[in-house]
């Protein structure tokens, strides 16, 4: 009987089963599956790459400031040129700047693009808007982040609402998790369950106080153990295990320039030099003082939208710390 080469025969030399499982973890495929480093865990490792939103039309839409949580209706141009400027600061330093180039038309405050999108080590979490005045920016968010290449972790789902500019990386195992009108406990239980799995031991949990959206107005990190504060509303219990770890704190020096000039809503560039919004004169001293070099910036305009710098970018990659 004539019969096709038998299976042993055809393996002879190179056979038997050898497709195994490639036990590389996520965050070792970041560059050969996705690219880049897209890791973030600080707010000061030196950054690499953002994401920002250029204010486009949608700016043009605000006719009643109060119907935005705006204080004053922006000149589109004078808020794309600021825009441009402080995103330059950021060319200067190396920082590969992304930009989301689609937007909903009316959602003005898109270009607030840290409460869209929070960095972790292994990629993006998309957040979910807390408000109907902004619930939708974060589809194109997702589109921008896709394009780049940008792997995205999660997005925030079901019942939750979460805005980025409500988290504060203190290092890679410590994490400060606000809730508050624009977090919900259950927007905070989805990125902590995204996160512990990535090596995240330590979460610091901060009630947002009435009257006040995000974090980054109350806390900012300045360098690798220097953390910038509004002392009266920050609470003790977030403080003292940061004080335990050897931070050291700077107490913004003024009411007004905090509350009116955001202050403390500044962007490190690396650890111990921050470009912050110009016009603050008392906090700048602080934090000279405290041996952080200070870069300002003219974003007056933007500011009329009630954020600022940190607000306005999405960190993708940080050196880690
Ligand atoms: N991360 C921030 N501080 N964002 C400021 C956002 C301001 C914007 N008008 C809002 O109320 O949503």
């Amino acid at each position: 009987m004539v019969r096709d080469k038998s299976a042993v025969e055809v393996y002879d030399d190179d056979y038997g089963e050898k497709w195994f499982s490639d036990e590389a973890s996520f965050q070792d495929d970041l560059v050969p599956v996705w690219g880049r480093r897209w890791s973030v865990s600080s707010e000061v490792g030196r950054l690499r790459a953002c994401l920002v939103r250029r204010p486009g039309k949608e700016i043009e839409c605000v006719k009643n400031p109060a119907d935005w949580r705006w204080g004053d209706v922006m000149d589109p141009q004078k808020a794309r040129d600021q825009h441009d400027a402080f995103t330059q600061v950021y060319r200067d330093h190396g920082v590969d700047v992304f930009y989301v180039e689609e937007q909903r038309e009316d959602r003005p405050n898109a270009i607030f693009m840290r409460d869209n999108l929070l960095g972790t080590p292994e990629g993006a979490i998309v957040c979910r808007q807390a408000t109907r005045f902004r619930r939708g920016e974060e589809a194109a968010v997702t589109r921008a982040v896709a394009k780049i290449g940008c792997p995205v972790v999660r997005t925030i789902s079901g019942h939750g609402y979460f805005e980025g500019a409500c988290a504060m990386w203190i290092d890679r195992r410590t994490i400060v998790l606000g809730t508050g009108v624009r977090a919900n406990a259950e927007g905070v239980r989805q990125v902590e369950e995204v996160l512990r799995p990535m090596g995240v031991e330590t979460v610091l949990p901060f009630q947002i106080p009435y009257g006040h959206a995000h974090l980054d107005g109350l806390m900012n990190p300045v360098d690798r153990r220097k953390l910038l504060i509004f002392p009266w509303q920050t609470p003790y219990d977030v403080i003292d295990p940061l004080k335990r770890m050897g931070f050291e704190l700077i107490e913004a020096p003024d009411v007004d320039e905090v509350k009116h000039g955001s202050s403390i809503n500044l962007v490190a560039l690396a650890p111990g030099l921050v470009v912050m919004p110009a016009g603050n004169p008392k906090t700048q001293r602080a934090l000279e003082k405290a041996g952080v070099e200070v870069i300002p910036v003219d974003v007056s305009e933007l500011m009329k939208g009630y954020g600022s710098l940190h607000c306005m970018t999405a960190f993708l990659e940080r050196e880690e710390i």
